[in-house]
């Protein structure tokens, strides 16, 4: 059986890629795109809007009109489309896939409690990549510890509206918690003027936003005559795109909960 996919945010950057990504997984079958109510692009045809010819899918705005058609919406917007998302699937009992970040921890609780209804998949970053990288950040913060400064370097394009990016922020929290610290204590965003002298338990975070830098993470382990630098670099959105849709169909298997990459990647 074909997992049949809705598209939330369907002409954004993500969008496209993901229109893309379902017409090439013999897997899955694009059923639904959806925009902004206000978008231009409402009415258009999904594949023509991704540039791989016409599919016979017309981006639509509400996604009551589409509810009967989809089994997955994969959600790539802002936090507050995401939620008015997320309550008309917890209404319809549809499962979700959202790769939205810059998440308040309120709205983050939201969808914590939608999670008891209906079973999502929540990640900052879809790609095989970061998530392994999850995976050696613990091994690092383990090895190294306390004796090194660590430190998190992100730059993205300049379209980006959060910051740090979700995925920095995951990796400060899988250090903080390998590390018995709380990330909401110890992070420090940018620095300016005069900082005084570093403090060994802080984790620290630069954000760079310049271009069309589709992604890049650092995380520094800066000892005394020796650091470490674990780096990811995304050179192509369709590696999010891909692990999306992986996401899509694993979570078929799932009637509630809140998962993960770590998960569908059978990483934790
Ligand atoms: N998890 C990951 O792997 C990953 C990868 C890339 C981007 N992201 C995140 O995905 C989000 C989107 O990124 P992007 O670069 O595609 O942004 P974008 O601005 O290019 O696209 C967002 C799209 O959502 C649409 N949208 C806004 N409100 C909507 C609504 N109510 N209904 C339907 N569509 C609506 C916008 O019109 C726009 O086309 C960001 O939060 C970004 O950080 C996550
Ligand atoms: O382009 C973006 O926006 C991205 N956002 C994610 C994040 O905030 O971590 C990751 C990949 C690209």
């Amino acid at each position: 059986m074909k997992t049949h996919i809705a598209i939330a945010g369907a002409a954004g950057r993500m969008g496209r890629q993901l229109i893309e990504a379902c017409i090439q997984a013999s897997e899955v079958v694009l059923a639904a795109a959806l925009e902004h109510p206000q978008s231009s692009f409402i009415g258009s045809d999904a594949g023509e809007l991704a540039s791989i010819g016409k599919q016979n899918i017309n981006i639509v705005t509400d996604l009551n009109t589409i509810i009967s058609q989809f089994e997955v919406l994969i959600d790539f917007t802002t936090p507050e489309a995401t939620l008015a998302h997320l309550a008309k699937c917890q209404a319809m009992t549809k499962r979700m896939v959202i790769g939205t970040t810059g998440f308040s921890a309120q709205q983050r609780q939201l969808i914590e409690q939608a999670a008891q209804k209906i079973a999502i998949v929540l990640a900052p970053n879809m790609s095989v990549g970061v998530n392994l990288t999850f995976k050696l950040l613990e091994i690092a913060a383990q090895v190294l510890g306390e004796e090194v400064d660590i430190e998190i370097i992100e730059a993205h394009h300049r379209h980006k509206v959060d910051a740090p990016s979700g995925t920095a922020l995951r990796m400060g929290e899988i250090v903080a918690q390998t590390l018995g610290r709380n990330l909401a204590e110890c992070a420090v965003y940018g620095r300016q003027g005069k900082t005084n002298e570093r403090a060994r338990r802080t984790i620290g975070f630069e954000t760079i936003r310049a271009g069309d830098i589709v992604g890049e993470h650092t995380v520094l382990f800066a000892g005394t005559g020796e650091r470490v630098e674990i780096t990811h670099k995304a050179s192509s959105r369709m590696t999010f795109a891909k692990g999306a849709i992986r996401a899509a169909q694993w979570i078929m298997q799932k009637e509630i909960g809140l998962f993960d990459m770590q998960d569908v990647l059978g990483l934790r």
